[in-house]
């Protein structure tokens, strides 16, 4: 017997990663080949974006997926959210010429307040939410605070593209595959200000910081590498990431719903007091999935270094957290 369809919102569905992820959802590739999707798309209530919305809607019916049982256009985020049981917050308001950092959280809080009290109100009480959204952290924090009927738990913020970027840049330090790369994660901010973390990976049962044994590059040449990927991107392409973001939130999105089976991902999530991050704060931490449920993986042995990079991304997400209270 077939299952019974499900309903994911996405925002700012007109977007480039909106149209690096819409394709891939109704393929079945976020929630499996045997899971039936209604698609509840929201983008802005401005004529350009609402057409733009429409075309992408109309190559989505030309591709014929099977999976794909229902398809909405919403510019409002009290009937998009309506009984969602997924919801992807990518929609954002990009920085401006001259505007400045408290602008910019400003403009997402107004954003964020708005969607977080429609899930409130509309979405399923289970409902998983991932804010892609930068900055995506804080984003999701207003999003959970203005949603105090949902648990709290279901609202996560995406790491997940920077712990690719990591896998993928141990992979080519040790000349291993990235599939053999186990139990990597990075803690903190979606912001340069990140820790990729490698000192419990492993690759066919070795350390990798032994493989490595290379602080100097960690230190100098890793981190920055990975924590400044983002920039790179823009730089080069002129426009930022966009196919590897909605991959991340594919894959977030996947094992989350499905399971890691005992994999190590990492998520943004609402920290309960892991490793003294302060309650609620929405922090990058090493979680396995099992039953659509995450589990932070606790008891680590954290360092000086470590313990260092812990605290600068902390100290970040504390200032951005500052600067929205008052909107809250
Ligand atoms: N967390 C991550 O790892 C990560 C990675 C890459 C990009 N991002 C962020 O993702 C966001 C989207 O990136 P993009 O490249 O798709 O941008 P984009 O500008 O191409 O698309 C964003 C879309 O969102 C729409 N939008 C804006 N406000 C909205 C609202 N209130 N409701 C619904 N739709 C809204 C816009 O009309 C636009 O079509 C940006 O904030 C970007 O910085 C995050
Ligand atoms: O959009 C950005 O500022 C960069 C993006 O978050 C990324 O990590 O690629």
């Amino acid at each position: 017997m077939s299952k019974k369809p499900v309903r994911v919102a996405v925002t700012g569905a007109a977007g480039q990663i909106g149209y690096a992820l819409l394709f891939r959802i109704a393929s079945g590739e976020m929630l499996g080949k045997d899971q039936p999707v209604i698609l509840q798309l929201l983008e802005i209530p401005d004529e350009k974006a609402q057409k733009a919305l429409t075309g992408v809607m109309m190559e989505l019916q030309d591709c014929a997926f099977p999976l794909l049982v229902g398809m909405e256009a919403h510019s409002d985020p009290m009937t998009a959210f309506k009984d969602v049981d997924y919801a992807l917050l990518v929609g954002a308001r990009p920085r401006g010429p001259g505007m400045e950092r408290a602008d910019l959280l400003a403009a997402n809080a107004q954003i964020f307040t708005a969607q977080g009290k429609a899930l409130d109100k509309v979405a399923s009480r289970n409902v998983k939410v991932l804010v892609v959204g930068n900055p995506a952290n804080t984003n999701a924090y207003i999003a959970m605070k203005s949603a105090p009927s949902l648990p709290a738990k279901n609202f996560t913020a995406m790491l997940r593209l920077d712990h690719n970027r990591a896998l993928s840049q141990v992979a080519a330090k040790t000349g291993k595959p990235v599939a053999a790369i186990k139990k990597l994660t990075v803690w903190g901010n979606h912001s340069p200000t990140m820790y990729a973390d490698y000192r419990f990976a492993t690759i066919d049962g070795q350390d990798v910081k032994d493989m490595i044994n290379d602080q100097e590059w960690n230190a100098n040449v890793f981190l920055p590498t990975v924590g400044k990927r983002g920039a790179a991107i823009i730089d080069a392409r002129g426009l930022s990431s966009a196919a590897s973001a909605a991959n991340a939130a594919i894959d977030h999105m996947r094992d989350w719903a499905l399971g890691t089976n005992g994999e190590w991902v990492t998520m943004g999530v609402p920290s309960q007091g892991w490793y003294g991050i302060p309650q609620d704060v929405i922090f990058g931490f090493p979680v396995t999935c099992e039953n659509g449920e995450y589990k932070v993986i606790e008891g680590l042995p954290i360092d000086a270094f470590s313990q260092e990079r812990i605290n600068k991304t902390l100290e970040e997400l504390e200032g951005e957290k500052d600067g929205v209270k008052h909107l809250l």
